[in-house]
Formats: structure tokens, C-alpha cells, sequence
């Protein structure tokens, strides 16, 4: 992996507008996936990009999800690897990215992760368990250690930009087909109301979401902070975006 992060490097590459991608993380507690809320400059195939991540905070079940739900080009699902409740906690949060695409027509990448790979003697999902949760919902799957392998941890977060870049030219404007009218989709019955999740409700899709998309050339820098990002808390554990050195 040659990319690096911190500051782009001068002059690397043929774009000049960085690239603005949100990233959202979505797990149970305690899987290790951060403390807080974090942007970032990367330079991500020699093409700045502006990351924004997203520590939702979750505590046991998907809440107040449409914050993220519209918010993130990408989404990082982690479980920890010595924890099946969190798997199936990770289980429930691809569904929930399944039915919202199928509402809204959009499908931003999803990335599954097994943290805490240094825990392996303590498994208790197994690496082809996370491939087939992964396959069943067409992510990427990959085993990390947040705390013992910064680079693998650096390559799943390029990895997650380039799949919403390809997402994202995939939905440019320069695409007229995807320049769609407001208009409502067919009516359904809410997410909620068929699936249980009590606190997720969905907003159909409109020519106004559409145009907050960013383009690729959008250049532009904002930290979103989560409530619980709201303290600044720079606790001392080992979490993946520690490990992604994203700070
Ligand atoms: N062994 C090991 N521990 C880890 C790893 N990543 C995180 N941890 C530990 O797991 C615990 C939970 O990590 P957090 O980053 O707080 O996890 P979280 O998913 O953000 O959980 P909440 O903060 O409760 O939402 C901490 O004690 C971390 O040090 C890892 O790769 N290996």
C-alpha cells in the first residue's frame, strides 16, 4: 500500500478537487470501532480525498438511523471476531442497509469487518461465517486488528473510498439517467412497520437528495460529530480509527 495519510502530497496525481466521501461505521458496542468522529485528508490512488467518518454510537440495535442512513457514501459494518452477538448485531445492520436501498433505490457500498483478529484464540465467528454474511449482501469482507496491523486497517478504509467513489461516478450528474425527477416511489408501508426497527424511518428518494450528493470534484471539509463525539473524548483504546491513524 503506497498511499499515505495525513496531508496529500503535492502535486500527486491528476486531480486537483479532492474528493469528498462520507463514511459511516456501524457495529455494536464495544466492537472496537472508535471513540469519536473524525475528517481527514488521504490521498487514496494519488486522488485527495476528503474522508469524513461517522462513529455512530449504536448501543445494542440500529437507532436514530436516517442520520446516517443519508448521510454516508460508504458504510463500515464491524463486528468483533470473539463475539457472535456482535456478528449477528452486524447481521442486523446489513438487512437494515439492504431495506433502505431497496426503498430508496441508492445502495452506497457496505464493507463488512471482523475486528480483533488478534483475539483469534478466543473466536467465535469463524473467517468463512463472516465471507458468507458478506456474500449473502455483496460486501467486501475483510479480518482486521485495529490495534496490531495499522496497514490492513488503512487499506479496509481505501478500500471502503474507492467503492463509494465508484459509487459516486456511477451517480454523477454527468449521468442524466440518474438526474431523476422528485417523485415519490411506489407506496410501501414503512421499514418500521414491517421490520420491527422501531426508531428508523426513511425519506424517499428526491431531486433534493440527490443534489446534496457531492460531485467528485467537490472539494469541501466538515466534521460531523456524533452525540456522543460531542465531549471530544480521546479516551485511550485501541479502536480502528486509532489504528487508521486518522487522527
Ligand atoms: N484486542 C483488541 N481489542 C480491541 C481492538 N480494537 C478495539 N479493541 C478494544 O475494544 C474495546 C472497545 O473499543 P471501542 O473502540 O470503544 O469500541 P466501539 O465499537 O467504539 O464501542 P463503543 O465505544 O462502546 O461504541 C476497547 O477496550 C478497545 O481497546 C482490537 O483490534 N483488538
Amino acid at each position: 500500500m503506497s498511499s499515505v495519510f495525513g496531508k496529500p502530497r503535492a502535486g500527486s496525481g491528476q486531480h486537483s478537487a479532492p474528493l469528498e466521501v462520507n463514511l459511516a461505521i456501524l457495529g455494536r458496542r464495544g466492537v472496537g470501532k472508535s471513540e469519536d468522529t473524525y475528517s481527514s485528508e488521504e490521498t487514496v490512488d494519488q486522488q485527495p480525498v476528503h474522508l469524513r467518518v461517522m462513529d455512530t454510537a449504536d448501543l445494542d440495535t440500529p437507532r436514530n438511523c436516517e442520520r446516517y442512513l443519508n448521510w454516508a457514501h460508504a458504510f463500515l459494518v464491524v463486528y468483533s471476531v470473539d463475539s457472535r452477538q456482535s456478528f449477528e448485531g452486524s447481521g442486523r445492520y446489513l438487512e437494515l442497509l439492504a431495506l433502505h436501498a431497496k426503498e430508496t433505490q441508492r445502495s452506497p457500498p457496505a464493507l463488512l469487518l471482523g475486528n480483533k483478529l488478534d483475539m483469534a484464540q478466543y473466536r467465535q465467528v469463524t473467517e468463512a461465517e463472516g465471507a458468507a454474511l458478506a456474500g449473502r449482501f455483496g460486501c467486501l469482507f475483510f479480518e482486521v486488528s485495529a490495534c496490531l496491523d495499522f496497514e490492513h486497517v488503512q487499506h479496509v478504509f481505501h478500500e471502503a473510498v474507492r467503492e463509494a467513489r465508484r459509487e459516486l461516478e456511477k451517480n454523477s450528474p454527468a449521468r442524466p439517467l440518474c438526474i431523476s425527477e422528485e417523485r415519490a416511489l411506489p407506496h410501501q408501508a414503512p421499514l418500521t412497520a414491517r421490520h420491527g426497527l422501531a426508531s428508523c424511518t426513511f425519506n424517499t428518494l428526491s431531486t433534493a437528495s440527490l443534489k446534496e450528493m457531492p460531485t467528485v470534484a467537490q472539494a469541501k471539509l466538515v466534521t460531523v460529530k456524533s452525540s456522543r463525539a460531542q465531549s471530544k473524548r480521546k479516551a485511550p483504546t485501541l479502536t480502528l480509527l486509532k489504528g487508521f491513524k486518522i487522527f
